[in-house]
């Protein structure tokens, strides 16, 4: 059976990225950016005031000073600042030629023109003000190509002087449920039956990605209607599975994929959950076969599918991160599979659920981690640490 870091590595392997596109920047939010964003501009491009008062030259204190002006952000003051003298100033402009300091309003008196320091407060050179240069400079790198772009990411962006940025592609995924025993979520079922509850899964999974979903509905367990829909799904990039994914009479995933000529590029994983999960691919499609059993399906799409869709997307670190924790229990010794344990984390502390068969969603549904017991893990302690992966 393949290892999980083999998987990872042939999954990656399987196809390029997709290629970027040009987007405005209110349309990149949670896309790959694919070009490095580079400062067209100084931020701030001068010195400029942090706050509302009057600039002066900190050597002239204590005062009194004549004001002489005003520079208001968009409309500086143009003329220097002599000895003696002040100019009103607002948040955000620049600080004229002459001055040093600002001195905020609260501790100025202001009578007509003339100005005086109330307090005994002494006023040091460069406060309040910001520098020109010091947030970032004209030609430095402030985004690496292959990040996700978050609100502050396109923020910057744009302060750079960028309107369009070059982002990864958006793979299609569908998402296809196999099963006589599905039925679509919200329609009655009888004690043979249960609702498709991977089905809204996985779209869930897939909403925080760029990527277009296509909800293919539910397939029977028969040998045609899955190849029919295999096939009317080949124009996506991923077409994920659930279900079928593993060794009975009825699982046939596995034989539709070879009859349809696809490249099957690997079957079973050494994980657990997900064991039976089935990557292959026709043409330039790309088949993620999930199992179904929700937490199989849940764990395998967290490992596989989502980070082949971050990979075509673009991401320059498309694999599940694992993080740093301690045990708030005891653990059992790993066996030849890396576990995956549904659990909650908190403050680093990682607690597992007691129910773990990976037919349940009860602990799947409050579970924001997922503990890590490696290959061979000795039997740990509570208050030993350990790895997991945040999945809320
Ligand atoms: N003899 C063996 N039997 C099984 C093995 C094995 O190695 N040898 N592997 C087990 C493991 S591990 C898993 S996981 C399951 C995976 O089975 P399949 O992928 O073939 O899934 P199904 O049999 O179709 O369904 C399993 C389970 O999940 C429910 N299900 C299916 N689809 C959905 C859906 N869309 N939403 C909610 N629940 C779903 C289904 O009703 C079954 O209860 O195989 C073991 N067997
Ligand atoms: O691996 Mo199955 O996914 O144990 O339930």
């Amino acid at each position: 059976m393949l290892s999980l870091e083999e998987a990872h590595s042939q999954l990656l392997a399987m196809a390029p990225r997709l290629p970027s596109q040009h987007y405005p920047l209110s349309r990149c939010i949670g896309h790959y950016l694919a070009e490095p964003v580079v400062a067209k501009r100084t931020q701030p491009a001068a010195d400029l005031s942090a706050m509302d008062g009057y600039a002066l030259h900190s050597a002239t204190q204590p005062g009194p000073w004549r004001v002489i002006g005003e520079s208001a952000a968009g409309r500086p003051f143009n003329n220097a600042v002599g000895p003696g003298e002040a100019v009103r100033i607002f948040t955000g402009a620049h600080v004229p030629d002459g001055c040093d300091t600002v001195l905020i309003q609260e501790d100025a008196t202001r009578d007509g023109d003339i100005l005086s320091l109330h307090g005994s407060e002494t006023l040091r050179p460069s406060a309040h003000i910001r520098r020109a240069g010091g947030d970032f400079n004209k030609g430095s790198t402030l985004l690496e190509s292959g990040i996700k772009l978050t609100p502050g990411a396109v923020a910057v962006a744009a302060m750079a002087g960028y309107g369009i940025l070059s982002v990864g592609g958006r793979p299609k995924v569908s998402i296809l449920a196999s099963g006589d025993e599905l039925r679509a979520p919200g329609e009655a079922c009888d004690d043979a039956h249960i609702p498709s509850s991977n089905s809204p899964m996985l779209a869930a999974m897939l909403s925080a990605l760029p990527c277009d979903i296509e909800d293919c509905g539910i397939v029977e367990d028969q040998m045609d209607s899955l190849e029919t829909a295999i096939r009317n799904c080949l124009h996506t990039d991923i077409i994920v599975t659930t279900g079928g994914a593993s060794v009975g009479d009825h699982d046939l995933v596995e034989p539709v994929l070879r009859r349809l000529g696809a490249q099957i590029d690997f079957w079973k994983v050494a994980i657990r959950p997900g064991k039976p999960l089935i990557v292959g691919r026709i043409g330039k499609t790309i088949i993620v076969g999930l199992p179904g059993n929700p937490s199989s399906a849940y764990v395998t799409a967290t490992l596989f599918l989502l980070p082949l869709v971050r990979h075509l997307a673009g991401c320059a670190d498309p694999l599940p991160r694992y993080i740093n924790g301690t045990l708030a229990q005891a653990t059992a010794a790993g066996g030849k599979r890396v576990e995956f344990y549904r659990a909650f984390e908190e403050n680093g502390l990682i607690s597992i659920f007691s129910r773990q068969d990976s037919g349940m969603l009860t602990p799947l549904s409050k579970a924001n981690a997922l503990l890590v017991n490696p290959v061979d893990a000795p039997a740990r302690n509570a208050g030993e640490p350990a790895q997991f992966l945040r999945i809320d």
